[in-house]
């Protein structure tokens, strides 16, 4: 499973308007078409390798797209059949359809399969879940290798609905731009391995997928306070913040401080337990302050996130932190990122609805601090729109302490300036890249190793 870096995601509403945008400059629709069609013959012959294919069309454009990959696939020699589920309803599917001068199959229990089969029934215009009847019949090809058009069908392409498709693919042709379908639970796992065809659309990159992560090599000039100077403030699980305070370090900070607490991971690190939360706070040296891993809520949380708030540093707030700052959090802009997982999100913003990326959006506006939707399909959001979709991460992350780590990352990337946003992105990578170096029988300790 694997999606392109720092790829645009269109919604259904997004992708028309591109679409209309194309035609305007004087791309039609059935250009596009040709060009989505001529992408999907290119993908299915380079999985075929020379064995037989069927396609598999429904009634609109998404089917539009199969016929004009069956006509090129012919034209080329490939061994190509088609099967319909229903007539075209659209012009421009009826026009591709008329390109296909082979015979057409009725899709019933009875189609021979193939090995490789082209889903090619419904995409973005989904508005449904395919029924029972249909995913008894497709369910016989379940055992073929799966190309599937734009997505696989029976996906609600904007990630809204938890419909789970009766095909899951081997590969996902995106056109255009990636779905939200690709990056979100539950569906994409059912994707596969996604590739994108450009087809000539110009997409909007306000959301999009994870850049590859930046070799972060300090300049020349770097000393250790500019590299970013990081206050750590543990709470009583003295662990919790402990792996924050290594992760900010390896993460790139120059300088980490550990408050709160009698031992330091890191000879490095500096641990100080002698109550100067405050002190610290005031020291122009500190570029980020971490709070909230370690911590349960109560008054004493309450009342360092509200020093903290007071103080005007760039913050990564996690776990209760989260909600003890949140009256406060859209009071002043400031630079700040929350990093709730799935139970602290729904416990922080209970009256959101929507597909993960409109949750996380909103949260983000609510506070106006950047989010960090964790889960196997993390989703950064900013206030002002921008959104990237981390899937599909690594699974090996799934363990104690690892939002621990994640959260002294993005205090090592908001130190050293800059965007809150740009910097969270560069931790979630950052933390996954980590991941996938480590791999099988990770722990969270391994992740601030050397
Ligand atoms: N966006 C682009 O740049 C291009 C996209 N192309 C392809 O067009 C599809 C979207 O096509 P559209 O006609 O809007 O919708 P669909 O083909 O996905 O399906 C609509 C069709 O199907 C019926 N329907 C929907 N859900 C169900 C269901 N569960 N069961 C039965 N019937 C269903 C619905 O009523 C309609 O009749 C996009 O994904 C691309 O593949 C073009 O190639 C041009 C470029
Ligand atoms: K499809």
């Amino acid at each position: 499973m694997s999606v392109p870096a720092d790829a645009p995601i269109l919604t259904t509403k997004a992708m028309r308007e591109a679409e209309a945008a194309c035609a305007i400059q004087g791309t039609s629709l059935s250009e596009l078409m040709e060009l989505a069609g001529a992408a999907v013959a290119d993908t299915a012959r380079r999985m075929a390798a020379g064995a037989p294919i069927l396609i598999l069309c429904g009634p609109g454009n998404n089917g539009g797209d199969g016929y004009v990959a069956a006509r090129l696939l012919a034209e080329r020699g490939a061994s190509v059949r088609v099967a319909a589920l229903a007539e075209p309803v659209t012009d421009l599917a009826k026009a591709a359809r008329a390109g296909w001068s082979g015979p057409i199959e009725p899709l019933n229990g009875r189609l021979a399969p193939a090995p490789l089969i082209v889903d090619a029934l419904f995409g973005v215009g989904s508005s449904r879940p395919i029924s029972d009847e249909l995913a008894v019949i497709l369910g016989h090809f379940d055992d073929r290798r799966i190309l599937a058009v734009d997505v696989p069908s029976g996906v609600d392409s904007d990630g809204g609905a938890n419909w789970t498709p009766p095909l899951s693919a081997d590969v996902t042709l995106a056109l255009g731009a990636l779905k939200p379908a690709h990056v979100l639970l539950p569906t994409a796992p059912a994707c596969g391995r996604v590739l994108l065809a450009p087809i000539g659309i110009s997409a909007s990159k306000a959301i999009g997928t994870l850049p590859k992560p930046g070799t972060a090599k300090p300049d020349a000039t770097a000393h250790k306070f500019n590299r970013g100077m990081v206050l750590v403030f543990a709470g009583p699980m003295r662990g919790a913040a402990a792996l924050s305070a290594a992760a900010a370090l390896r993460a790139g900070a120059g300088y980490v401080v550990l408050e709160g607490s009698e031992r330091a991971p890191f000879s490095a690190i500096i641990a100080e337990s002698d109550e100067r939360f405050g002190e610290r706070l005031n020291d122009p040296r500190v570029g980020a302050v971490v709070i909230g891993p370690g911590f349960p809520a109560g008054d004493e949380l309450l009342f360092d996130v509200e020093a903290a708030l007071d103080s005007n540093k760039a913050l990564v707030l996690d776990a209760a932190a989260i909600d003890a700052a949140l009256p406060r959090l859209s009071e002043t802009p400031r630079n700040a990122i929350l990093t709730p997982h799935e139970g602290e999100f729904a416990r922080a913003f209970p009256q959101l609805y929507g597909s993960k990326i409109d949750r996380a959006k909103a949260a983000a506006a609510r506070t106006q601090a950047v989010v960090i939707y964790k889960g196997a399909d993390t989703i950064i959001a900013a206030p002002d729109g921008r959104v990237a979709a981390a899937w599909p991460g690594s699974p090996w992350l799934a363990t104690a302490g690892t939002g621990d780590v994640l959260a002294g990352a993005c205090g090592a990337m908001l130190a050293r300036g800059g965007d809150a946003f740009d910097a969270a992105v560069a931790a979630v990578g950052w933390h996954i890249a980590q991941a996938a170096r480590i791999g099988p029988g990770l722990v969270a300790d391994d992740l601030v190793r050397e």
